[in-house]
This record gives structure tokens, sequence and C-alpha cells, in this order.
């Protein structure tokens, strides 16, 4: 995709979105060459990358740093970029300046969790020509208040807590939103109810697209296993082979070879 107005676009056609994360060049220009459509810098970078326990430590400059190689691994594509913890939650000056660095380092447009009790940044940011992406549901930023990783929106006044949220988000010019970790009919339910788009992960087939950690999908953290979370490799495996490979080559004086000396 090569602006946002394709996310609505894309619904409209009944073409499901296909988001993936990214953190650096490496793997931005990879996902740039794929079918997937949009990329997002999220905010698990804190935690995928840097091995912090929670997106709570993610940084601005670490977001800065992130995006801008993400830009220049995918100079076409969409890209998405987590506004970090806290970062929308200290008045519009704050935001609008976190918000405009990650535009200028390359996002085309933020997520942000979350809408009650900064519903005026939310409107300041779009009204400044930032396009917001809203998160509901599971938003990880506040793990330490929901007290783990769990399915949100079980019980019928949370469901309308969020039914509210999403329709305040649409309200509030929000472009597009991810629902994280909320039961399927829900999800399903708040889309229709929606003219944008919705992105969902752990929230069934009813979005408008889906959203997964690329690191999941490739399988690269034997440990890291949510139900949602389907592997399209085993990518824990495959390296491992590959630098156990290398290792006794090494140590059985098979690499380098003849051809591999520089000479
Ligand atoms: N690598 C990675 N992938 C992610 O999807 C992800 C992150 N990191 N970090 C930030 C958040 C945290 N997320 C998580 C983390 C754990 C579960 C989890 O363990 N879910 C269980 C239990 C569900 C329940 O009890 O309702 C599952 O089996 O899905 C879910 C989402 C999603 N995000
Ligand atoms: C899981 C997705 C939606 C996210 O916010 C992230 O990767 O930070
Ligand atoms: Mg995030």
């Amino acid at each position: 995709m090569k602006s946002i107005l394709d996310f609505n676009r894309a619904r409209q056609a009944g073409r499901p979105i296909v988001m993936v994360t990214a953190y650096d060049a490496a793997m931005a220009r990879l996902v740039a060459v794929s079918e997937a459509d949009v990329i997002l810098v999220g905010d698990s970078a804190a935690m995928v990358v840097h091995g912090l326990p929670s997106t709570v430590h993610a940084t601005l400059d670490m977001m800065v740093m992130h995006t801008a190689a993400v830009r220049r691994g995918a100079p076409e594509h969409v890209i998405v970029a987590d506004l970090p913890f806290l970062s929308f939650r200290q008045g519009r000056e704050v935001a609008v300046r976190a918000a405009g660095a990650l535009l200028q380092a390359g996002a085309t447009a933020v997520k942000l969790e979350g809408v009650t009790g900064h519903e005026d940044v939310i409107a300041h940011l779009v009204g400044s020509g930032i396009p917001v992406m809203g998160h509901l549901g599971l938003t990880p930023q506040s793990v330490n208040q929901l007290g783990g990783y769990r399915l949100q929106g079980r019980s019928e006044a949370e469901a309308a807590r969020l039914r509210a949220e999403a329709g305040r988000l649409e309200e509030l010019g929000a472009f597009s939103l991810v629902l994280e970790c909320v039961p399927a009919a829900l999800a399903a339910e708040i889309t229709a109810s929606l003219a944008i788009t919705t992105i969902g992960i752990g929230a069934g087939n009813g979005t408008s697209g889906q959203v997964l950690v690329l690191n999941d999908l490739l399988g690269l953290d034997a440990g890291f296993r949510p139900r949602f979370a389907r592997r399209y490799l085993d990518g824990h495996a495959a390296i491992l082979t590959a630098l156990n490979d290398y290792a006794r080559d090494v140590r059985g004086a098979r690499f380098p070879a003849r051809e591999e000396v520089l000479a």
C-alpha cells in the first residue's frame, strides 16, 4: 500500500489488509518485496528486539531509530509507527512533537493505544495532518493495570465500552484501528458498525485485516506461543541448525574452503 487511502479501498474491494511488524532495514526489505500490504513499527520492538520486559519500556528515541531504519528498507510502503507509552498522555504539544518525530523519521501514520482521556490529542494530531490508527482491546502499554495479556471485552459492560470507544475513534478522525485479543463476534460487530477499517490480532476473521509480529510468524522465539500467532516458519530451529553447522564446520576445519579464501 502506498497511502492510507488504500485501507478503505481494500475494505470496499473486500480485500483483507495484511499488516506485519518490522523493526530494521533488513527485515523491512524482505517485507517490502513480499505480498504484505503495510508495515507496523510496533513498540513490541522493546520486547522483541531489545529484550525488555514489556512495551512500557519503549522510548521515543527507540521508535524513531526503528522507524528510520524500516523506511530505508521499504521506501514505498505505508509505515505505521507506535507512539510509545505516555508520549500521548502529556498534552498536545508533547504528543504532536513525538508524532512529528516519527513522521520525520519516515512513518506515514502513528498508532496509539486507547481513547478515553486523550480524545483532544487524537483530534489535534488528525487536525495537524498526522494520520492516526487507534488500538483497542488488549492494549499492552496498560499491562500493569490489566494484570497480564488476556482476552478483553468478555463481559457485556466491557464489550459496550469497546463499541463506544471504537465509535469515538472514528468520530475523532482515526483512519483505522487495531482490535487486539477481543472475542471474534465483538470484533466483527465493531467492524460492521464502522466506516473505517479494523485490523485484528487475536480478534478472529471478521476484521478488515490482520496484523502479526514478524518474529512470531517466523517462529524466531521458541518460547512465545500465543494461540493467535500462527507460525509460518520454524525460524528458531532453522537458524539454530545454520549456526551449529557453521560452528561444526569451523571446528572441523571445513570452513573456510579454498574458494572462500581471499588471496
Ligand atoms: N512477540 C510479540 N508478539 C505480540 O503479539 C506482542 C508482543 N510481542 N508484545 C506486545 C504485545 C503482547 N501481546 C500478547 C502477549 C501474550 C499473549 C498471550 O499470552 N495470550 C495467551 C493467553 C490468552 C488469555 O489468557 O486469554 C494466548 O494463548 O493467546 C497475548 C498477547 C501481543 N503483543
Ligand atoms: C501487536 C501490534 C498490534 C503492536 O501494537 C506492536 O507490535 O507493538
Ligand atoms: Mg504496539
